[in-house]
């Protein structure tokens, strides 16, 4: 576990870049810091691996004050993957991989079999091996970023923001990409955005800053969007939070219609989704559909049932009827604030409701079956 305890951290006599930063992350999870520009996301993140020392307050890892810990030391613990990749731009693909279990004396052949297993890992084309980080695209960059981070298994991965600088369709396939390898690995990941979407997708814990660096709220993102602490949190997660969080509800609360009911030759042609995904996934189906039916599959593909608009908002007007955690809204419009964009710029309410900074129970990331990271994307 990474803790933060009482943390400020001032660069100069102007506003704290962090301050009053009390945060419990979890093992083997995703904890998302998400905030407007400038109010010390990056400064939190680097405070971790000492890139950044904090001017008050002690963060420990694993019970460990990292203060305590020589910072080449720390790093070996822990991989951190930046914005630009961060790749040495005169060595190979494969040398950029392979230099971390080179630095750490494996030899030369089982230091390049190590990069080309994490390569493989991270879905690059083996080809492009040998090619330079300027001859390939930014997605490949970012994979190849995330590899290296790998190379030496640590069990902490920092990421800061690094999949802002590619476009949306690469940005999502990176990002599903993240979420199979944690499947796999399941590092503690602590992962620097300013995009809600992203945060809320990735996400098993997000922790919202505001100006000043003010830590607002610290929940799994269901609740985020079901329950913002304060206006602020509120208007930066946007008006449309009520959509967002049908990502985090079950299709399989949708009673299905028997696919006979409906005509067969329009069946075949009608959006699916999976009846293990999630309700927003199935009403977007719905609403892609000429005749406002979608086709529910099953684990193995097969058609499973039908289900329309109205099944759809009967499977929500259920959950809206359950108490506690299942709750999808209706969420308070924040006073005075009609037109939010969900980016509330600077003006933060560092005075208002404080931040519930510790960890409660089992993440509520996906939606059974994985349904959100079709449904967010
Ligand atoms: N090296 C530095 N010297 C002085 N001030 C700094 C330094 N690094 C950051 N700051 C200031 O600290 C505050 C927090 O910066 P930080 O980079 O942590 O924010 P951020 O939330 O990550 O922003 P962004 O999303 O724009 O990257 C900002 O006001 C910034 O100007």
């Amino acid at each position: 576990m990474i803790e933060f305890r009482d943390i400020e951290k001032r660069y100069d006599d102007s506003e704290p870049a962090v301050s009053g930063l009390n945060l419990r992350i979890p093992d083997g999870r995703i904890t998302v810091f998400v905030g407007p520009s400038g109010c010390g996301k990056t400064t939190s993140l680097r405070m971790i691996n000492r890139m950044v020392d904090p001017t008050s307050g002690t963060i420990e890892v694993d019970g460990r004050d990292v203060s305590r810990v020589p910072p080449h030391e720390l790093r070996r613990s822990m991989g951190y993957v930046m914005q630009q990749g961060g790749l040495l731009p005169h060595r190979t693909v494969a040398d950029n991989v392979a230099t971390v279990p080179r630095l750490l004396g494996a030899g030369k052949a089982e230091a390049r079999g190590r990069a080309a297993g994490l390569l493989e890992r991270v879905g690059l084309d083996p080809a492009l091996a040998g090619r330079y980080p300027a001859q390939l695209s930014g997605g490949q960059q970012q994979r190849v970023g995330v590899a290296r981070a790998l190379a030496a298994d640590p069990p902490i991965l920092l990421m800061d923001e690094p999949f802002s600088a590619v476009d949306p369709v690469v940005r999502s396939e990176l990002q599903r990409e993240l979420l199979r390898l944690q499947d796999e690995l399941s590092k503690t990941i602590v992962f620097v955005t300013h995009d809600i979407d992203e945060a809320v997708l990735l996400g098993d814990q997000v922790a919202v800053f505001g100006a000043g660096g003010v830590l607002h709220q610290f929940s799994p993102p269901a609740e985020l969007l079901s329950a913002p602490a304060n206006d602020f949190v509120a208007r930066f997660v946007g008006r449309d939070r009520g959509f967002r969080a049908l990502s985090f509800q079950p299709a399989s609360r949708i009673a299905l219609r028997p696919t006979s009911a409906y005509d067969a030759a329009a069946l075949a042609s009608a959006p699916r989704f999976a009846s293990d995904g999630s309700l927003r996934a199935a009403l977007d189906a719905v609403l892609a559909s000429p005749d406002g039916v979608a086709v529910a599959t099953g684990p193995g593909g097969h058609d499973v049932g039908t289900a329309d608009a109205t099944d759809v908002m009967a499977a929500l007007a259920a959950v809206r009827g359950e108490d506690g955690a299942g709750r999808v809204g209706p969420v308070p419009a924040p006073d005075g604030d009609p037109g939010s964009d969900g980016d509330p710029g600077s003006d933060g309410d560092p005075g208002s409701a404080a931040a519930e900074a510790s960890v409660g129970g089992p993440a509520g990331r996906r939606a059974p079956g994985g349904g959100v990271a079709d449904g967010v994307a």
